[in-house]
């Protein structure tokens, strides 16, 4: 088994998606148990039209800034190792494939089953800045990320994310895709951690 393949898989050239399987390797198991046991997984409620609505999924904000989402301030919990860990491992694939990324965000997003999910939505925040890199690492049960053309241009697309994997939304791809993370008939835990550069 190779435990490299720097280059990924290019499932879109423009804007560009790759894929990157097997980012942690052996340590991937103990990282989606410590993580899931160590982090204080929060359900906010976002506030719409009047009414308090919890989030269908669990998540934790990391990093060195705060973080405006869906007009609420969420204020960053401190660096986890692990996290730490994975941030360097997403920066070295991504510097062994060409890509230049640097991140100081990350939300991590806790799935437990398939009644949990994320809406579509595309993360066009300004502080994120113009054309943000994302990279999304996916930890635990495989489930597909699916997105769509905001001008509709082409079908919508499903995108598996295995135990492990690793996805690079590149530049652009804010821009002209949604994302969502639909309910599925399946049980089991799934954690994603996205990347992020967070203009201070
Ligand atoms: O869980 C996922 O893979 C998607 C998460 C996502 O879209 C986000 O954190 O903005
Ligand atoms: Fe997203």
């Amino acid at each position: 088994m190779t435990s490299t393949t720097p280059d990924g898989e290019r499932l879109l050239t423009s804007p560009c998606l790759i894929r990157f399987p097997r980012l942690l390797g052996d340590e991937a198991d103990g990282a989606l148990a410590r993580l899931d046991r160590e982090l204080d997984w929060q359900r906010p409620s976002l506030r719409l039209f009047g009414r308090d609505h919890p989030i269908p999924r669990r998540q934790v904000w990391m990093g060195d800034a705060a973080y405006r989402y869906s007009g609420r301030d969420f204020a960053p919990t401190p660096w986890h190792p692990v996290v730490r860990t994975i941030h360097e491992a997403v920066v070295a694939r991504l510097a062994a494939a060409g890509v230049a990324a640097r991140f100081n965000s990350v939300l991590l997003n806790r799935y437990d089953g398939g009644t949990d999910r994320m809406g579509w939505h595309c993360d066009d925040e300004p502080e994120l800045g113009e054309a943000p890199l994302i990279a999304a690492v996916s930890l635990g049960t495989e489930r597909p990320l699916r997105f769509r053309w905001k001008d509709r241009r082409a079908p919508a697309f499903n995108v598996a994310l295995p135990h492990d994997s690793l996805l690079l939304m590149g530049a652009g791809t804010q821009d002209a895709l949604e994302h969502a993370l639909l309910p599925r008939r399946l049980e089991g835990l799934r954690l994603s951690l996205t990347f992020r550069w967070v203009h201070p």
